[in-house]
C-alpha cells in the first residue's frame, strides 16, 4: 500500500498511469493520515478519551443534553468536517459523559441527498474510532413500514438492507486502507445482538416493551419520500422501516470493527395504498422526536450503564 492506494505492479514495475487514475478517481478521499489532523486538533481540546458515540438521527439531537459537562465543538470549525444543511441536525460534536461514560455525540449527520457522497457522510464514524470509540449507538428517524408499528414506536434495527450498495455506491469503495479495516468485511452480524437483547430489557423494565420491536431497516437516497409502489416493493423485500440514513453508518463502523446497536424511532407510518391522503413531511418527522425525547433519553442513558456493567464487547457469536 502506498498511501492508502494499492501499490500496483504490472511487469515487474509500479504502474504510474494506474496509480494516477485511482488518484484522480480517489484522490479527494481521506487519507488516515488527513484523519489524525481532524482528530489531533479535537485531542488539543478534549481532556478524555470517549468509548461511546452517539449520533442523533434527525430531531433527536436532544439525546446530546444527557451528557454531563458537556464540550460542544462546531462542525464547521474542525479541520475537514462536512456540515450540517439539514433542519434537525445541529451541526456540532458534544463531548461529556452520559451514565458515566466518555462519550462524544453527534448533534446531526451527514446525508447522501445533501450532496455528499457516502465515504464523506461516514468521515465522522472513522474520526470517532481514531478517538477511542469502541461502541457506537446510531439513532434515526424512519417511516414504519411495518403495519404493527406505530408513530412514537422504536425499532431495534436488527439487520438492514443496503439498497443504494446494490447499484455499487458504497461508503467502502475504492482503494482500501487496512488501517480501518479490511477489503471484504463481513456484515451478517452488524448490529450487536447482545446489546440488542439488553435494550429489550430496559425497555421491559421501562414499562414500554410493547411500543419496542425488532426489525430491518433500509435506507434509500432521498430527499424525496418514497411513492407507493417503492414503498410496496421495500415491504417485499423485508425492510420493516426505511429511512435516508444509517446503513452506510453501520457499515463503516464495521468496516472499522466497533460494537454497533441501532434503533429507529417510527415518526411516520408509510403511506402504502394509493387512496390514503396523507403525506409525510420532515416538520413532522422533527416534532415525534421532540415528543419522544424523554423516552429515548432514558433508553440510551439506561441501555449504555447495563451495556459496561454487563462488559459486553463483542456480540458475534463465536467470538
Ligand atoms: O435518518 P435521519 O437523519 O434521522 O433523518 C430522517 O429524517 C429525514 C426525513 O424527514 C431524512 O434525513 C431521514 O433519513
Ligand atoms: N421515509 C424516508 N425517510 C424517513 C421517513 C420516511 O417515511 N420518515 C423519516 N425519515
Amino acid at each position: 500500500m502506498v498511501n492508502g492506494y494499492p501499490n500496483i505492479k504490472i511487469n515487474g514495475t509500479t504502474n504510474g498511469h494506474i496509480h494516477k487514475a485511482l488518484e484522480t478517481e480517489y484522490g479527494h478521499r481521506y487519507t488516515y493520515e488527513l484523519l489524525l489532523e481532524t482528530v489531533h486538533y479535537i485531542r488539543n481540546r478534549v481532556s478524555f478519551t470517549p468509548v461511546v458515540g452517539v449520533i442523533c438521527g434527525s430531531g433527536l439531537g436532544s439525546l446530546a443534553d444527557c451528557l454531563v459537562n458537556p464540550i460542544e465543538i462546531p462542525y464547521s470549525t474542525i479541520p475537514h468536517f462536512p456540515t450540517s444543511t439539514v433542519k434537525g441536525h445541529v451541526g456540532s460534536l458534544v463531548f461529556g459523559h452520559l451514565s458515566g461514560l466518555p462519550t462524544v455525540c453527534m448533534k446531526g449527520r451527514f446525508h447522501y441527498y445533501e450532496g455528499y457522497p457516502l465515504w464523506k457522510c461516514c468521515m465522522p464514524i472513522r474520526v470517532m474510532k481514531l478517538l477511542g470509540v469502541s461502541h457506537l449507538i446510531i439513532t434515526n428517524a424512519a417511516g414504519g413500514l411495518n403495519p404493527s408499528y406505530k408513530v412514537g414506536d422504536i425499532m431495534l434495527v436488527k439487520d438492514h438492507i443496503n439498497i443504494m450498495g446494490f447499484a455499487g455506491n458504497n461508503p467502502l469503495q475504492g482503494p482500501n486502507d487496512e488501517r480501518f479495516g479490511p477489503r471484504f468485511p463481513p456484515m451478517n452480524q452488524a448490529y450487536n445482538r447482545d446489546i440488542i437483547q439488553l435494550a429489550k430489557k430496559v425497555g421491559e423494565d421501562m414499562g414500554v416493551e410493547n411500543r419496542i420491536h425488532e426489525g430491518v431497516y433500509t435506507c434509500l437516497g432521498g430527499p424525496n419520500f418514497e411513492t407507493v409502489a417503492e414503498l410496496n416493493m421495500l415491504k417485499m423485500l423485508g425492510a420493516d422501516a426505511v429511512g435516508m440514513s444509517t446503513v452506510h453508518e453501520v457499515i463503516t463502523a464495521n468496516h472499522c470493527d466497533m460494537e454497533v446497536f441501532a434503533f429507529s424511532l417510527i415518526t411516520n407510518e408509510c403511506v402504502v395504498q394509493y387512496e390514503a391522503n396523507n403525506e409525510p413531511n420532515h416538520e413532522e418527522v422533527i416534532d415525534v422526536g421532540k415528543q419522544r425525547e424523554g423516552l429515548l433519553k432514558q433508553l440510551v442513558s439506561e441501555l449504555l450503564k447495563r451495556v459496561f456493567e454487563n462488559g459486553i464487547t463483542s456480540g458475534k457469536i463465536g467470538k
